[in-house]
Order: C-alpha cells, then structure tokens, then sequence
C-alpha cells in the first residue's frame, strides 16, 4: 500500500501517546478548577487550555498533509477523519482566549449563584412597606441558598405555590439573567470556530457526532411517536396539580405552570410523585427516607452502584477513583456542583465530582455517572481518538440501563431498600408511574434545549428573541408556562447548568430512548422472562459481557454497529418500540383515566401563565 499510509500510521502512534500526555495535563487543570473555582486556578486553566491548543493545531497541521482519504485500513481512515476536525483550536489566538475567559467566567456565574430565603424575601416585603429602605446587611448574609442541595429541595418539599414562584424566579435572576451578554458573544465565537471547520455553524459541527445525515429527521419521528405518552401523563399530573392547587392557578386545557412540578427546570417530574401518584397508601417507591435513616453515605452509595456494575463481570473502579473523586459538596470552598465523570487521559487516573445529597435521585446519578466511568475503563486500551462513546447518547445511556434495574421494587428490597412490595397490577401502576416522571416527563426537554441552541447557532432565532423563542419551544413540546411574566431583560435558557457549560444535549433525549433498546437487549441476554419493567439484571454475567462487548468499541466503529452488536442483528438504528413496550400498561391505565377530558393544551402568550 501507499508509503503514506505507512508514514500515517508511524505518525498515528507518536501523536497518541503525545495526546495522552497533554490531555492529562488539561484535564488536571479543569479539574483542579471545578473543584476550586478560584481566580488563580481560573488563570491555570486558561493558560494550560491555550497550550493544548496550540498541541491540537501542530496534530492538525501534520495530520492533513497526509492523503488520509485514500488509505485502505478503515481504522486508520477513522483515526485520521477524527484528526482532521480541529474543533476550536482552529481560532486565532486572541479569539480563543477570549472564548474560553466567557466560558469560565460563565461557569463561575451559574456554579456560585445563590438566593435569599423566601422568609427573608417576605421581611424585605414588608419593611419598604414602612419606607425603611436601609436594608440591613444581614440580608445579604443570609443570601447563601444555593442550587445544590438548597433550592433542589425546597423545590421536592414546598407545595406554596407563591414560595416556589419566589425561588423559581430568584434563581433565574441570579443565574441566567447575569449571563445573556456574555452568552451572546460566546455564540458569535463559537460559530467563527465552527466556519473554520468547515461547517455552517456549531450546531451542524455538534451533530457531526451522530454521523448520520437523516439524524434530525430521525429525531423528529421519534418525538412524534412518543408524543402521546408525554401528552397522557401530562393531562393526568395537570389534573392532579388542579385538584391540590386549585383550578383558578392551572387551566384544564392550559400548560403547566413550570414551577409546580418539583424540578427547577420542570425537566423531570418526580418531586411530585408522592401526591399525584395513581394508588396512594402503597409503600413509597421513593426510598429516601430509608436512605437516611440507615444514616447511608455518599461513599455507601457509591459502593452499591460499584457493586452492581461488579455483579455483572464488569470492571470495578481502580484506586485513584476512590482516592481523589469529589463525592460530597465541599464546606471550605466553591466548586461547579453539577455532577460529571472525568477520564485523566492516562489509563489509571479517573474521578466523579458530584455534590452528593442522601436521596434516591442522587442515587439514580451516581449511576449515571459510574456510567461514565465503565465506559472509560471498558475502552481505555483504544487509541486516545477512540475513547470517546460510539455516540454521545451511548455514554449518557450505561449508567441508566443499570439504574432501570436498581430501580425495580424486587432490587430495592433484595439491598433493603425497601422493606415490602406491592406485588400487584395496582402497584405495578404505582411503579411504572414513578419511573415515566423520571423518564417520559423528560422527553420533550431531553428535545427541546438542542433545538432551541441549533435554532440560535444557526441565526434562525435571533439574539434579540432568545427568550421569547425558548418559552415558544417550552410551550409547544413541554406543555409548561413561566409563573411571572418573562421578557428579552431575562435569559432562561442560561439558568440550566448546560447552557453556561456548554454541554450539548440532545444526546439526553437520545439517551433515553436507546436505553430502553438497551435494556431489552440486556434482559434477553439475561434470561429475563415477563413485562420489560419488571426486568432486574443483577448478577448477569451474559448481560455483562453484551454490554462490555458494546462498550469496548469506544467509538472505533460508527454507532450504527454497536446498537446491530447490542440488539443481536435487529437494528442499527434509534428505536422507541422498546420505550413504549416498558410503559405499555401505564399507558394504557392513563389513557383510561383521561378519556373523558382534553389532552394537550393551548395558550395565547407562552410568555406568562395564562
Ligand atoms: O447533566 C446531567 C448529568 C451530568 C453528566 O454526567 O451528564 C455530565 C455533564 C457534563 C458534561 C461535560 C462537562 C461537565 C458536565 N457529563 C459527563 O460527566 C460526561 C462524561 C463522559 C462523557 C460525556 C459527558 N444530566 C442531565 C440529564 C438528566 C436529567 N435527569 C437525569 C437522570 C439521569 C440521567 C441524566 C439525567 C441533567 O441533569 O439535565
Ligand atoms: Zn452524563
């Protein structure tokens, strides 16, 4: 073959082994950053960031002087196809500072946001009322609610709907509005770093990880089928939140107001399960009161979700995982709470950051985010280029299959979790129901916040409509509305943690669709026999080895083949039979309860309640 293709592959060694070196580098200075969000390390990380830079512009330059197209080993193609998408290192010095200083600077805005208490809030009320304007400092002392653990659970306890307004808007002024500006130029940025990659703006560069042409078109029929689970259990919870908050606040053929659903974001519906739930009296499936009073840890949760992934034959965490992971909020100092699991680059080196609260969500996160981290170890002998997920929604998609089985009743009793199931069809209503407020309530948000960014990156929303475009798409896919009334002064897209950390999203959306094609595939592979929902497959060492066989491609080979790998042959394509088969009696039981009122909703300005 070619003697270029011979020098590639030379050249292909040396840069990996380079690669992983500055990446550990980089890494180490992120990290030390989001676990100490000071000025200093904010300096480190700009100034280490450029140096990669210039490390991915030197790869970039010796990578496409090589006829890489023409080589026959695909692998190598592969590796050279990844190498010739440069990514942001493709600015002009001074353009990637300034990039990387707004995205910081961003960072730091949404991580240490606090509010006031509402008390306080109604004390300030009060005392203008006198004209007393001097407002005593101790006010501002007492600001120090912040997102994690603070406001997440005054959001899952209160049910006073002025309090939750209160909070709602209170974090919307101290996060998204702060950064509107700042945003607007990181998009500017971003699309300049995009064009010299060759593609029209960076949404069309974030979708290039999907590697398919028909990809939005793929996503929109997948909505339209699962459009009518969200609309059924969105016309049963609306009607549970009338009956508790009274139909004057919430109109039977409206949207939701967002603040009412016991998530800052309305992006999952759990916190309202306890009273809206279809067979009240049962055991709660949520086990967090058990959680605590078994005085469970941090670390305890940890070691049962470590125990699960071992329970299947796959790898455990290695030592510098338990030795320098961040698994509880710091008291002594700021960090990015908002969970993540790093990979070092370096084969040894991997650590989870999460600020963890002793509930069953954060429970259900940590495996999601030991997710991550089996999948970095499962693809660690890969080149550097290969360590990444055979698609993104892949690496959001492991820790969520395991987390379907831990969530069954039969596995939260076999940990003693839970100390009786109600092991009936009115029980089987009761689960199913809490895991589609985890699961089908997120669908059109899991949608919506890429489609909302794509709509920016590609100008066809404009700077001056950003929010008033982003309450269209709320309304339109979510079926929710904003408490107070919301103008182009705010930013509310920026009050969600992805938007300021510029983490894409729609692999959530895709995520949660083919990890119900995952389950199945690993329930067969299992043995299981029975409802898809009541599959746990702990203990499976079949199961284990599909899953690693998956995982170990790392994105060697496009994802088209690891889901053909996953499923036996059936399909290499997104899926949602298998989603619906698992809510299938839950639908079924929804669609009865709702058949003599209005599904789906209407309003005439998506900026307000009506
Ligand atoms: O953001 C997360 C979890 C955080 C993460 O693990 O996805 C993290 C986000 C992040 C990305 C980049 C920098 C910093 C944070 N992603 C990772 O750690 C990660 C690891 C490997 C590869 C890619 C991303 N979940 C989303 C979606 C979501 C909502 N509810 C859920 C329940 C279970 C799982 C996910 C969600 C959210 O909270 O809105
Ligand atoms: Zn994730």
């Amino acid at each position: 073959d070619n003697p270029d293709e011979a020098e590639g592959f030379e050249f292909l060694q040396t840069y990996d082994k380079r690669a992983s070196q500055e990446c550990y580098l980089s890494v180490l200075s992120n990290w030390a950053y989001a676990t100490n969000l000071t000025e200093e390390n904010k300096q480190n990380l700009l100034e280490r960031s450029l140096v990669y830079a210039e490390f991915q512009k030197e790869a970039w330059k010796n990578a496409t002087s090589f006829a890489w197209k023409q080589f026959k080993n695909p692998s190598t193609r592969r590796l050279f196809k990844f190498l010739s998408i440069l990514g942001t290192a493709a600015l002009p010095t001074e353009k990637l500072k300034e990039l990387n200083e707004i995205s910081a600077s961003m960072e730091d805005t949404y991580s240490t946001s606090k509010i006031c208490p509402y008390s306080l809030q109604v004390v300030i009320t009060d005392e203008s009322e006198n004209l007393d304007d001097d407002k005593s400092s101790s006010e501002e002392e007492n600001c120090t609610l912040s997102l994690e653990p603070d406001i997440t659970r005054i959001l899952k306890k209160s049910q006073n709907y002025d309090e939750l307004a209160y909070v709602w808007k209170a974090w919307r002024d101290s996060s998204g509005k702060k950064i509107r500006k700042r945003y607007e130029r990181f998009v500017e940025l971003s699309n300049d770093a995009a064009r010299l990659n060759g593609f029209a703006d960076m949404g069309e560069m974030w979708r290039e990880s999907y590697e398919s042409d028909t990809f939005l078109e793929d996503l929109e029929n997948l909505w339209k089928q699962l459009l009518p689970l969200y609309e059924n259990l969105h016309a049963y919870v609306r009607r549970k939140l009338i009956s508790k908050y009274g139909n004057d606040k919430i109109r039977p053929d409206g949207p939701i107001p967002a603040h009412l659903l016991g998530n800052m974001w309305a992006q999952d519906w759990a916190g309202v399960q306890e009273f809206t739930e279809p067979y009240p009296g049962k055991p709660s499936l949520d086990v967090t009161p058990q959680m605590v009073e078994q005085n469970m840890t941090a670390l305890d949760m940890f070691n049962i979700s470590e125990e699960f992934f071992s329970s299947l034959g796959l790898k455990e965490m290695p030592p510098p995982f338990w030795e320098h992971s961040v698994i509880e909020k710091p008291t002594d100092r700021e960090i990015v709470c908002h969970a993540s699991a790093w990979d070092f680059c370096n084969g040894k080196d991997y650590r989870i950051k999460q600020c963890t609260d002793i509930t069953m969500q954060d429970l259900i996160t940590v495996h999601h985010e030991m997710g991550h981290i089996e999948y970095y170890l499962q693809y660690a002998d890969q080149p550097s280029l290969f360590r990444e997920g055979a698609n993104p929604g892949f690496h959001e998609a492991v820790g969520d299959v395991l987390a379907l089985s831990v969530s069954t009743p039969k596995h939260l009793k076999a940990i003693s979790l839970l100390n009786e199931i109600a092991d009936d069809p009115e029980g089987d209503i009761n689960y199913l129901y809490s895991i589609a407020l985890d699961k089908i309530s997120f669908l059109p948000f899991g949608y919506l916040m890429d489609l909302w960014r794509w709509g920016i990156f590609s100008g066809n929303t404009s700077v001056e409509e950003m929010n008033t475009k982003w309450w269209e798409l709320r309304l339109k896919y979510q079926g929710v509305c904003p408490p107070v009334k919301r103008t182009e002064e705010d930013f509310d897209p920026g009050a969600k943690y992805h938007i300021p950390g510029n983490t894409p999203y729609i692999r959530y959306f895709v995520s949660f669709v083919i990890q119900f094609q995952f389950h199945k595939a690993l329930c067969e592979a299992a043995g299981h026999e029975g409802p898809l929902y009541k599959c746990d497959i702990y203990q499976s060492k079949e199961a284990g080895k599909l899953l690693s066989q998956v995982l170990q491609l790392g994105s060697s080979k496009p994802w088209t083949e690891a889901m053909k790998i996953m499923t036996g042959g059936k399909t290499n394509k997104m899926d949602a039979a298998p989603i619906i088969e698992y809510f299938d009696p839950l639908i079924q039981w929804l669609k009865e309860q709702n058949k003599n009122y209005t599904l789906g909703w209407t309003s005439n300005d998506p900026t307000i309640c009506p």
